[in-house]
């Protein structure tokens, strides 16, 4: 199997399967989304086809930002701290964000397309090395920040747990993510915008049993669940 790392919201090709990583924190809040009982976060290019959506299906949810910030009229900001402290028991989310859902959205030539945080990243490599591994010759692992090393980070963790080559520790990951450029405003007291307990939620791996896998036979895909 050929595992490739590619960086930003546009990969250059498609492969086997794709895993699109963003680490702060489109994935990790679908993570925490499914984790409170969402049932399915449809992914938007706009935040006007959102709109739209949810005024077809009054019961969706809207999560997500424009410039890291809350949109208006949006129920939900792209945040795992907030997403923890609600209900979403059999809820339908549409996530809008600037570069996990971009990038998700350019990955749909690939076979598979799964999406992920940290916090799950050593659970979806196991998913495929389990269950997909004998069919794939080629992986593109798309870090989606264009420049931050936090989505970096975790696609070389989980490049190294394919090739069970231990060359960066889970350790090494956090620190990264961490000092990352998309942590820093998270971190910065004076900036009130961001809450830094949403960079803790990003860095701690979890023992969930599920991955999260793009659905691309509906119309607007859509990411589900897949039980290990
Ligand atoms: O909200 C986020 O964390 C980012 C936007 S920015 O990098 O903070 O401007 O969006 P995402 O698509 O989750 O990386
Ligand atoms: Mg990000």
């Amino acid at each position: 199997m050929q595992v490739s790392i590619y960086q930003g919201a546009f990969p250059p090709s498609a492969a086997d399967a794709a895993i699109v990583i963003d680490v702060i924190r489109a994935f990790t809040v679908a993570h925490y989304a499914f984790l409170q009982g969402a049932e399915r976060i449809y992914l938007a290019e706009t935040v006007e086809q959102a709109f739209h959506m949810q005024k077809e299906n009054k019961d969706y949810l809207l999560a997500g930002e424009v410039k890291g910030e809350a949109i208006e009229g949006f129920d939900l900001e792209n945040s795992p701290y907030q997403i923890t402290r609600r209900d979403l028991h059999g809820k339908t989310l549409i996530q809008k964000t600037t570069n996990g859902v971009r990038a998700a959205l350019n990955s749909l030539a690939s076979g598979h397309v799964f999406v992920t945080g940290f916090t799950n990243a050593r659970k979806t490599v196991h998913y495929i090395q389990e269950n997909l591994a004998s069919d794939l010759e080629t992986v593109n692992i798309i870090a989606s920040h264009p420049t931050g090393d936090d989505d970096l980070a975790c696609a070389e963790y989980m490049k190294s747990l394919f090739e069970q080559d231990a060359s960066i520790t889970s350790g090494q990951v956090r620190d990264r993510i961490i000092r990352s450029e998309a942590a820093e405003k998270f971190l910065d007291a004076s900036n009130i915008t961001f809450r830094c307990e949403d960079i803790s939620y990003c860095i701690n791996e979890l023992d969930t049993n599920f991955v999260m896998k793009i659905n691309k036979a509906r119309k607007i895909p859509m990411i589900e669940r897949v039980y290990l």
